[in-house]
C-alpha cells in the first residue's frame, strides 16, 4: 500500500545552512504520527515540504504517491498561529468555509459546501456557535473552529502546526479527544510540544533536529514517564541524544 507521506533523501535550505539534511521519511496511512524537536529545528518547515509551499533543495517527496501539489485535494492543514483580524466581523462558519477554498468553484459557496462546513462544525463540537462572531470564542473554540475549516475539504491526510498552542489543558486534553476519534478515519502528523498525550493517542514520533528519526511510541510508555517525571512533563528535548535504537528515557525526557 501507498504511503500517505514519503520523503527520500530530502535536503532543504533557506540559505546557505541546511535547515533539514537528506531526510528519508515514510508515514503509512492511518498513522497518527508527532513531529517533536527543539525550537528551531526544522519542524514547520518540513510540514510547508510536505504541503508542497517550499521545493526541496534535493530529493523527492510525495503525498499518496503523487507530487505535494497534485494532492492538496486530499491534505487538511491547520497552520501555526493562524491570524484572524479580531476587529474584522467574520463569524465561524464564514471561517470554517474558507477550508472549502480549493473546492468551490467561483466566487460563491454551495449548498455542498455549506453542508460541508456545518457538518465539520459538528464534528468538532461547535454546531451551535456557526453564526457567533469568531473573535468572541474561547482559545480552544477556536482552535476547534480552525480544525473544522481544515476538515472541511473532507481529507485523508490532516497536517497541523501546534494546534493545541495557547489553550488550557483541558481544552489540550479535549483536542487530542478529538484527533483521536479523527484518526479512525484519516492519518494525522501534528507537531506538537505536549508528550503528555503521545501513549495516549499518538502511534509513532518524528524527531526533528536538522536530521529526522522515527521512533514507535511504544519506547515512551507514559505511565512510566508519569511516574518519574510526574504530571508536569509536556515536552521532547532532543538536543543530541536521538538515536536509532530509540529513546532512552532519561536521557530524552525533561521538564520544561
Ligand atoms: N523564511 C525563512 N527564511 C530563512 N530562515 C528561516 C525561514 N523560516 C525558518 N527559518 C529558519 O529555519 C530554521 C527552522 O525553522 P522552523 O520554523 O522550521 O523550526 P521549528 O522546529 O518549527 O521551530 P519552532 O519550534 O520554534 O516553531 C530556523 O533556524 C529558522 O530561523
Amino acid at each position: 500500500m501507498e504511503p500517505a507521506i514519503a520523503l527520500e533523501n530530502v535536503s532543504f535550505s533557506y540559505t546557505r545552512h541546511k535547515v533539514l539534511d537528506d531526510v528519508t521519511l515514510t508515514v503509512p496511512k492511518g498513522d497518527f504520527a508527532m513531529v517533536v524537536g527543539p525550537n528551531g529545528g526544522g519542524k514547520t518547515t518540513l510540514i510547508k515540504l510536505i504541503l508542497g509551499l517550499f521545493t526541496p533543495t534535493s530529493g523527492q517527496i510525495s503525498l499518496f504517491g503523487k507530487k505535494p501539489d497534485s494532492a492538496w485535494s486530499r491534505v487538511g492543514y491547520m497552520p501555526q498561529y493562524t491570524h484572524v483580524d479580531m476587529a474584522f466581523p467574520v463569524s465561524v462558519l464564514d471561517v470554517v468555509l474558507m477550508g472549502r477554498l480549493e473546492h468551490s468553484r467561483g466566487w460563491r459557496y454551495t449548498k455542498a459546501d455549506q453542508e460541508a462546513a456545518h457538518h465539520a462544525l459538528s464534528e468538532v463540537g461547535l454546531s451551535d456557535k456557526a453564526k457567533r462572531p469568531f473573535s468572541s470564542l474561547s482559545g480552544g473554540q477556536r482552535q476547534r473552529a480552525l480544525i473544522a475549516r481544515a476538515l472541511c475539504g473532507n481529507p485523508e491526510l490532516l497536517l497541523m502546526d501546534e494546534p493545541t498552542a495557547n489553550v488550557d489543558p483541558a481544552a489540550e486534553a479535549s483536542i487530542f479527544e478529538l484527533l483521536s476519534e479523527l484518526n479512525s478515519r484519516m492519518t494525522i502528523l501534528v507537531v506538537s510540544h505536549d508528550l503528555g498525550f503521545v501513549s495516549k493517542v499518538v502511534k509513532s514520533v518524528i524527531c526533528v533536529n536538522r536530521k529526522v528519526l522515527v521512533h514507535p511510541t511504544s519506547n515512551l510508555n507514559g505511565t512510566l514517564i508519569n511516574e518519574i517525571y510526574g504530571g508536569d512533563l509536556r515536552m521532547v528535548r532532543h538536543d543530541h541524544r536521538c538515536s536509532h535504537e530509540g529513546h532512552c528515557i532519561n536521557d530524552n525526557l525533561r521538564l520544561r
